[in-house]
């Protein structure tokens, strides 16, 4: 009999439903292995789900967790086991090399060990509705490249009815504070964003993420902006009609293909032109797949381990990558698997498709600001940000006491965190 292996994810439909096809047609491929996959909520949920299940022993084989919750795993400790090792002891061999290394990098070890395997990584960009556009007098096919155009056109799409909030950002943190500090090259905390170890304290209070929060908090008042709820909750507004442009992750184009009933674009996101030097890349989303043990008493065997890296080596072949690249809007990770994309001609038939690439490349130099978060607790510190916006958002605190206030949370759990991972 195949050996059996649990996967639990946390993709909504209709990403979840396209991982699901994917592990079916891995399973259809050969006989040694069957994966059995099942969605467990949000990221968030199935991070703490598979903490938990761990604790009772009961943990699946493999866990997709965002890219949030990566310094949480790294030190998870027995809980885990890095991908490095996996490949090791079952000799197999992953050419990483091959891989973006703005992806790789974000899940290695300070000495450059892969911890967790690469999957669906995501940038965010903007998707906009071109009927409204037109509706608007705008050009469809011009997207606003800067906060001021974006701010003109948000006007021009008000004025014109169309019934849709002209702008919401799905991701309220991951959009307005993460990756405005990345575009932008200003650190979101010390050390190096938290890669250089240990000790990072926030450094979100600062003019540039006050101004960007103040101008979400004036286009609200102005009917301009649209606060979408926690996470993903506003990734439903764009291909519901309901917003004219939104900045979420690339991975919403599945939905956005399957879902809108009018034409769409996909574009970069906005910045703030009056800054020297932006915009630079924007930094990864999505998540990557994590090997876990069963329990503190239920250790994996070989052939589950031989299981798991074979796995890992398909979904890491050129075929694999290019087809949930083209079918969701997530990245393809290695340099072949983009070569293979681009002479098949996708993008001259996708326009917009290839935009996550290339604005992951803006720039052309990665700096401390702009490589990845790597902040242990992050997953408690995005909470925190969001309640500390959501009440500056309703009216209850300045921007400027909201940013105190989540730097001073933040840092707290940044400090118990080091605390406990310091022995
Ligand atoms: O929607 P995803 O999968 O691209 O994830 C978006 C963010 O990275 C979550 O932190």
């Amino acid at each position: 009999a195949p050996v059996e292996l649990h996967f639990w994810h946390g993709l909504p439909q209709p990403l979840g439903g396209l991982l699901e096809a994917m592990v079916a047609a891995y399973n259809d491929s050969q006989r040694g292995v069957r994966i059995v996959p099942s969605f467990r909520g949000s990221y968030p949920e199935t991070m703490v789900a598979a903490i938990a299940a761990f604790r009772a022993g009961t943990a699946p084989h493999i866990v997709q967790m965002f890219e949030v919750g990566t310094a949480t795993m790294m030190a998870a400790g027995r809980a885990v086991i890095p991908v490095h090792e996996l490949l090791e002891r079952t000799g197999t061999r992953i050419d990483f090399s091959d891989f973006l290394p703005a992806v790789r990098g974000y899940y290695q070890t300070a000495d450059g060990k892969q911890a967790s395997m690469p999957f669906n990584s995501s940038t965010s960009v903007m998707f906009w509705n071109k009927d409204h556009f037109r509706q608007a007098g705008l050009d469809p096919e011009k997207p606003p490249t800067t906060y001021a155009e974006l701010e003109a056109a948000m006007r021009r799409l008000k004025a014109a009815n169309t019934g849709a909030v002209p702008f919401t950002t799905s991701w309220p943190t991951w959009l307005n504070i993460e990756q405005v500090s990345a575009l932008h090259d200003i650190p979101l905390a010390t050390l190096a964003n938290g890669f250089a170890g240990l000790g990072a304290e926030l450094r979100i209070d600062n003019p540039l993420i006050r101004r960007h929060l103040e101008n979400l908090v004036r286009w609200q008042s102005e009917g301009l902006y649209r606060y979408g709820g926690r996470d993903n909750a506003a990734d439903a507004l764009l291909p519901a009609g309901q917003a004219s442009i939104v900045l979420a992750s690339s991975g919403l184009r599945a939905r956005v293909e399957k879902e809108a009933r009018f034409a769409w674009g996909e574009g970069m996101l906005p910045y703030y032109d009056d800054v020297p030097g932006a915009p630079i890349n924007s930094i990864i989303g999505g998540a990557s797949f994590w090997v876990m043990q069963g329990g503190p008493r239920n250790t994996r065997s070989e052939a589950e381990m031989r299981g798991i890296a074979e796995f890992f080596r398909h979904i890491s072949q050129p075929a694999a990558q290019a087809k949930w690249h083209t079918d969701t809007g997530y990245l393809p990770l290695t340099r072949a698997a983009f070569e293979q994309v681009k002479a098949s001609g996708f993008y001259e038939r996708n326009p917009g498709a290839q935009v996550p690439i290339e604005q992951l490349l803006r720039g052309g130099r990665m700096t401390d600001n702009s490589r990845g978060i790597r902040l242990g607790g992050f997953v408690e510190i995005r909470v925190i940000m969001q309640e500390e916006l959501e009440r500056a958002l309703q009216g209850q605190q300045p921007v400027a006491q909201a940013l105190a206030n989540a730097t001073t949370r933040g840092n707290q759990v940044l400090r118990n965190f080091e605390r406990q991972n310091r022995a």
